[in-house]
């Protein structure tokens, strides 16, 4: 097996000299802003060791990242009581689409959608006030990145209330069918927050280690959640992850993924590795275009695809 360093160095390295690098997300004003010749990655393994490579301190908004997090918290709520309101299939559409809501009744398809992940953060909402929860989510990123710094990027934050007309609808929409329990501008208002929140590749690839290791942080020892729920919320992250661009993603990587319009992605090989990638140019689905090019590559050099070699 090559030394991982050395293959993310080399990642790094070609990364750099790409010329083909996507498309920013234009759709929120503060992230169009954003220099697309930007690559980072960071990889901490299950023994604890934490590598990096590129621009792997620089922090980028974790945008729909953000949504395994807040996923993990409110099954800690409410059980698989969630699963009343939100399902587990892939959605085969837009992470924003609004289609299926009509025929499904106003469950969303999975809570890595965006109405899927506005459920999630209603449910999170519950019994607290909008900045209660924020601050919540706050600090349960701080504490899984062991590292108080990460902060919430306002500006990011306001560019999305300011332009997040579809999310509203969403909201809306599903408050018709009763499957939003506060008011619409409460819970798009936390959500946006949630999208908000800056992180490095480090932080994130630490963040999203208890994924790796069957529900124990590697790095502070605890015990995020049990077993069964980290390999269920990687089973979500393969097949719903990457939106409509998840069969691709799984068919050309083979490890859980979930990426955002920050041109963020967490990955876990279960068993091994948590790691973090982030480059802002994005494809056509949204995902990160280096970053699904770089994980490809690392998944295939390190053969960490969990479907063999
Ligand atoms: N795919 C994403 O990262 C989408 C998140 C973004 N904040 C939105 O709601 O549109």
């Amino acid at each position: 097996m090559p030394e991982l360093q050395t293959v993310l160095d080399e990642i790094a390295a070609s990364m750099a000299s790409m010329t083909e690098r996507g498309h920013v997300a234009h759709y929120i004003p503060q992230l169009a802003k954003v220099d697309p010749n930007q690559f980072g990655i960071a990889v901490l393994t299950n023994d604890g060791q934490l590598y990096g490579a590129g621009d792997a301190d620089a922090p980028f908004s974790i945008q729909s990242v953000s949504k395994v997090f807040t996923l993990t918290m409110a099954l800690g709520q409410v059980g698989d009581s969630l699963w009343k309101r939100v399902g587990r299939e892939p959605s085969g559409n837009a992470f924003n689409s609004i289609v299926q809501l009509e025929h499904e009744h106003g469950i969303p398809r999975n809570p890595l959608i965006n109405a899927g992940a506005i459920v999630v953060t209603d449910v999170v909402l519950a019994g607290h006030k909008p900045r209660e929860a924020i601050g919540q989510i706050l600090r349960f990123m701080r504490s899984l990145a062991d590292d108080e710094g990460i902060y919430i990027d306002n500006a990011v934050a306001r560019s999305e209330e300011e332009t997040g007309f579809g999310n509203r609808a969403l909201a809306n929409y599903m408050k018709a069918f009763g499957n939003l329990h506060h008011p619409v501008e409460m819970t798009t208002g936390v959500y946006f927050h949630q999208c908000a929140i800056a992180m490095n590749c480090r932080q994130l690839a630490t963040a999203g280690s208890f994924l790796a290791t069957q529900g124990r942080h590697p790095l502070t020892g605890i015990k995020v959640v049990s077993s069964e729920r980290a390999r269920r919320i990687n089973a979500l992250m393969l097949t719903c992850g990457h939106y409509d661009g998840s069969g691709e993603f799984a068919f050309r990587v083979g490890i859980p993924g979930k990426s955002g319009v920050g041109g963020g992605i967490l990955a876990i090989v279960p068993g091994k590795a948590s790691i973090a990638v982030w480059s802002p140019g994005l494809n056509k689905v949204g995902n990160s275009l280096l970053g699904s090019l770089a994980l490809e590559r690392l998944a295939k050099a390190m053969d960490w695809s969990i479907f063999g070699p």
